[in-house]
């Protein structure tokens, strides 16, 4: 693992990309260019929920064959992991090839803003109806009641 670190530091120094890794507080941050470079069978790196996997040692150990994994290589491979269904064992196996993570420029957030524009959207049309019929069941009960006690004075 160790060797691998200093192998890969060694090649961002040649590519001069160096200032672009940011490390904070001992966690490693790599665009997704970056990644890209890691695209070979003897050098083998993944993003799978925004976290870097250097893969490199596992791919002769991968039940699902070493092919799979190269169509992926220096890619985000999120979708296929998932669509595999992988089992909680191979989930854990993922930290053993853990390097980082993606550079937060470089990650998606389409979803969460579907998700948050989805629910604002659903509160707003919940609303719209909502309280205007509170209101005119209490203007209702306060016209029933007002008209009875006219009526029984
Ligand atoms: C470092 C990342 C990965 C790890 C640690 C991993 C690990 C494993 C493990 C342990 C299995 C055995 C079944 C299980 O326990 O779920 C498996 C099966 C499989 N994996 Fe992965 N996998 C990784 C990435 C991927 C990717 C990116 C793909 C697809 C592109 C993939 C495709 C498959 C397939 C197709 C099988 C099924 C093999 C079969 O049932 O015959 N895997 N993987």
């Amino acid at each position: 693992m160790g060797e691998e670190t200093g192998s890969s530091v060694g090649r961002e120094n040649q590519n001069t990309k160096n200032e672009s890794t940011q490390e904070d507080s001992g966690v490693k941050y790599y665009t997704r260019k970056e990644v890209q470079v890691h695209n070979m069978g003897k050098d083998t790196w993944l993003i799978i929920h925004d976290k870097v996997y250097d893969i490199t040692s596992f791919m002769e150990e991968h039940p699902g064959g070493e092919e799979v994994l190269l169509e992926q290589a220096g890619a985000d491979a999120t979708e296929s992991f998932e669509d595999v269904g992988h089992s909680t064992d191979a989930r854990e196996m993922l930290q053993q090839y853990y390097i980082g993570e993606l550079h937060m420029d470089d990650r998606k957030k389409e979803s969460k803003k579907e998700v948050y524009i989805t629910t604002s959207k659903d509160s707003r049309s919940w609303s719209t109806w909502f309280i205007p019929a509170i209101a005119a069941v209490l203007v209702g009960i306060m016209y029933r009641y007002y008209t009875l006690e006219h009526k029984s004075s």
